[in-house]
């Protein structure tokens, strides 16, 4: 391995007459992938994120466990005084960084971190320093209404529910219901009084429920950022895999967006965030909610730092906006592997009157108008689009303008308050 990583770094002086690059980067994936214990597809798919000499800190980093985190709750305590509380219990502990004033690294412990009186009495969630960032990023406002579409076990449910003080509401969704037990025993725990635990599949958002001021779409995933926590993820992932999670992921940002009230006095924010790295379940997703969705536009998230998303990636162009987004490396930022995209969410330009799947009608006619427009010249572009404006009422009229991807997804606009119908557990 040292050697290919050698000669791959400088080539031209380097490498054995007649023997490609290309040849020396297969041969370098293939023993990473033996070396570290990983399917060869999955190798390849990592280690063309990072340069050479990247990769292979990347992978080295998967063998190491990140450090012991846990997250203050501030509906209990404050962070100085449950420190000294675990140091009093034999606990070694200092907080995180400068970016979190609730996180805490522990560095030896006497008694088990999951089980001190503390913990039990809720002072407390252990988790994971990344799993801070799409909190940070959701920015919950007082008295807010905020849906976490998939929410199990709840450690960013309860953080949402701390930083709104326990007023608003949070409704914490998650399609496995049984995953939602552990879900409501953390929300107790932790003295949430506004979060309502539901078991819907997010793509069923927001026909049961919308008109949210903020909406975390923390999605399922492949979870390629933390493979130092499951090694299994090393041989169990394909290529079909990533396919069926990015089609899911699509159609659940849709659904989030679609939940979110552009009227929102003080919010009007999605946060979509993976534990994976792979391009296909972040920058791709955002790209495709922004080509289907022409009322959202990606901002700052707000988080100091992680690198910027990629705008390119292997042959593949996204918007420039992209580059808002972060990745978190766990070789870089001593954190899992995590990325963590906020969109702010507009009002539509154009409604009719069901107000279904308008924007994706609107942008077909548009684009065809457009490559109309560079071949037969501008008077030709006006007549197509006059043409499919009629078109465009018609079929939204129907409710049929969803394209395969969007099928699954019911993702109308027909907000109701179903609250009382839909069968949700209070948590509280
Ligand atoms: C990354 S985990 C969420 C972790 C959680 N946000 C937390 O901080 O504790 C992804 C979750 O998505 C749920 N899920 C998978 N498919 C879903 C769907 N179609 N709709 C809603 N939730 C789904 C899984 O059950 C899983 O609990």
């Amino acid at each position: 391995m040292r050697h290919c990583v050698r000669i791959l770094g400088n080539f031209k002086r380097l490498a054995e007459e007649g023997r490609s690059r290309s040849e020396y980067v297969a041969q370098l994936i293939s023993d990473i992938a033996s070396y570290y214990g990983y399917n060869e597809f999955l190798a390849e798919k990592l280690f063309h994120l990072f340069s050479v000499a990247e990769a292979i800190e990347f992978f080295e980093a998967n063998e190491v466990s990140r450090p012991v985190t846990i997250r203050t709750n501030t509906l209990k305590t404050r962070r100085r005084d449950l420190v000294q509380a675990l140091i009093n219990r034999g606990v070694n502990l200092e907080p995180i960084g400068k970016w979190t004033n609730v996180g805490l690294q522990v560095f030896e412990s006497t008694v088990p971190i999951g089980a001190t009186p503390e913990y039990l009495a809720g002072r407390y969630m252990l988790q994971a320093a990344s799993s801070f960032l799409p909190v940070i990023a959701l920015d919950p406002q007082p008295n807010e209404r905020i849906l976490d579409m998939a929410s199990a076990p709840g450690g960013k449910t309860t953080h949402i529910a701390a930083l709104l003080q326990n007023t608003g509401h949070v409704f914490a969704n998650d399609a496995n219901k049984a995953r939602t037990k552990s879900l409501a025993a953390n929300a107790h725990r932790m003295g949430c009084k506004n979060v309502t635990v539901c078991s819907y599949d997010g793509r069923e958002f927001p026909k049961v429920m919308g008109g949210f001021d903020r909406v975390l779409l923390d999605a399922p995933c492949s979870g390629t950022g933390v493979i130092s926590k499951d090694s299994s993820v090393k041989v169990n992932k394909s290529d079909r895999d990533f396919m069926l999670l990015s089609h899911l992921q699509k159609q659940l940002i849709l659904c989030a967006i679609d939940s979110v009230s552009p009227e929102s006095k003080t919010g009007g924010y999605l946060v979509y965030s993976t534990c994976s790295v792979t391009v296909d379940e972040n920058e791709a997703v955002v790209n495709y909610a922004l080509k289907k969705r022409s009322n959202v536009k990606l901002v700052d998230t707000g988080i100091a730092f992680g690198r910027e998303g990629y705008t390119q990636y292997r042959g593949k162009t996204f918007h420039p906006s992209v580059a808002l987004t972060r990745r978190f490396y766990p070789h870089v930022h001593n954190m899992d592997g995590f990325f963590v995209a906020k969109f702010k969410v507009e009002k539509r330009a154009k409604v009719t009157e069901n107000n279904v799947g308008v924007d994706a009608v609107t942008s077909t006619v548009a684009d065809a108008a457009e490559k109309v427009k560079k071949v037969e010249g501008w008077w030709f572009a006006f007549f197509l689009v006059y043409i499919a404006s009629d078109l465009c009422v018609y079929v939204s009229s129907r409710g049929k303008t969803q394209t395969d991807e969007d099928k699954g997804s019911s993702c109308s606009r027909t907000t109701q308050g179903l609250v009382s119908k839909i069968g949700m557990k209070a948590a509280a």
